[in-house]
């Protein structure tokens, strides 16, 4: 008689699979990294960050030629200055446009993450947000250093305290507000086996090229709970884990911007209901309405705005 598959327990994954920055040597991981003939391509995906791009570049450049072998800019249709500042930093930049111009403009931030897998060769893949105001080698180390160690980990994921400016002000803590009104209780809610993340929306992770060529992307803000599902759907949480990297500061966007985004991580992760609820669900909307109060003070409400999540297919299905 096969033996029972240990029931999954959080305290025990969360205790196997958290760690934390500090105990990766970036030496010692490149000494790894060069035993296990292993290639990493950082990912950079910016829209407007000319204010920022190149801090976050010059902290994943330290690491060039040692842990890092490529550092790709994945444009998204940038209106600033954010190419040059991109290139004048070191960075190769791709536009979303430019990777499959057949495909047309791209769908967001999980295209152009998609988008990007077509244009860098890395064994491992690393993605950093381009808006972080301190950005620091240990994000790419940190991510790294679970996946030069753990064969059996393929997506690492970074967690970290986040301060938040609101009206000017800056917040020691209050960040990651759609993470905390919405992902966490929805992954607690439907997937319990990914509750032990603690950021689970972060935008910086890395994972094995094998599994990110595996699994389908969906646009805009839905890339990140939908890759987490997937992943645990395809590979189980042994697969996942998280690494600290202390704290992230980053442009914090308006509430109504968040708004939008939370619906986009709502339609993602209800796309992924087990097929029992989903059929219950049907097509989902994808017109969006918020309200704004006019200079007379009366309440109106916003033309529906389309945010549709588009599934682009497994990366290894078009080569
Ligand atoms: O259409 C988009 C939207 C965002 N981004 C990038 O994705 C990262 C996170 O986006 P954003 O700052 O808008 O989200 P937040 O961090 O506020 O959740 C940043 O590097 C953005 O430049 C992108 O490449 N394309
Ligand atoms: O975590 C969150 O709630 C949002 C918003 O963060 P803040 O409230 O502005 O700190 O930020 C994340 O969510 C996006 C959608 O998944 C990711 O793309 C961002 O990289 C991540 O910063």
């Amino acid at each position: 008689m096969q033996p029972s598959p240990t029931p999954f327990d959080i305290e025990t994954w969360f205790a196997e699979r958290t760690f934390a920055a500090g105990q990766f040597d970036p030496d010692e991981l490149a000494t790894i990294k060069a035993g296990e003939d292993v290639s990493v391509s950082v990912v950079l995906p910016a829209r407007n960050e000319s204010a920022t791009i190149g801090g976050v570049i010059d902290a994943v450049m330290s690491l060039a030629g040692n842990l890092v072998d490529e550092v790709v800019v994945l444009d998204g249709g940038s209106s600033d200055d954010t190419q040059r500042v991109a290139a004048d930093h070191g960075a190769r930049v791709h536009t979303d446009i430019g990777v499959f111009p057949d495909l047309g403009r791209g769908l967001g931030k999980g295209d152009a993450l998609w988008r990007s897998l077509a244009v860098t060769s890395g064994d491992i893949v690393a993605f950093i947000d381009t808006d972080i105001r301190n950005p620091d080698p240990r994000f790419v180390s940190g991510l790294l250093g679970p996946l030069l160690t753990e064969p059996d980990v393929e997506l690492v994921k970074a967690f970290y305290d986040r301060p938040v400016e609101l009206d000017g002000v800056m917040h020691a803590s209050g960040g990651g507000r759609v993470t905390e009104l919405l992902a966490r209780p929805l992954l607690n809610l439907f997937w319990p086996e990914l509750a032990g993340l603690v950021q689970p929306l972060s935008g910086e992770y890395a994972g094995r090229r094998t599994l990110l060529e595996s699994i389908p992307f969906l646009t805009g803000y839905g890339v990140e709970i939908g890759m987490l599902i997937d992943t645990l759907r395809l590979r189980g949480a042994g697969a996942i884990a998280q690494v600290d990297v202390q704290q992230r500061i980053h442009r914090n966007q308006p509430l109504e911007a968040l708004s939008r985004m939370a619906f986009g991580v709502a339609q993602a992760a209800l796309r992924r209901l087990p097929e029992a609820d989903r059929a219950q669900l049907g097509d989902l909307p994808t017109a969006y309405r918020q309200f704004v109060r006019d200079d007379d003070g009366t309440v109106g409400m916003s033309e529906a705005q389309a945010i549709a999540i588009v599934e682009r297919p497994p990366m290894g299905s078009r080569r």
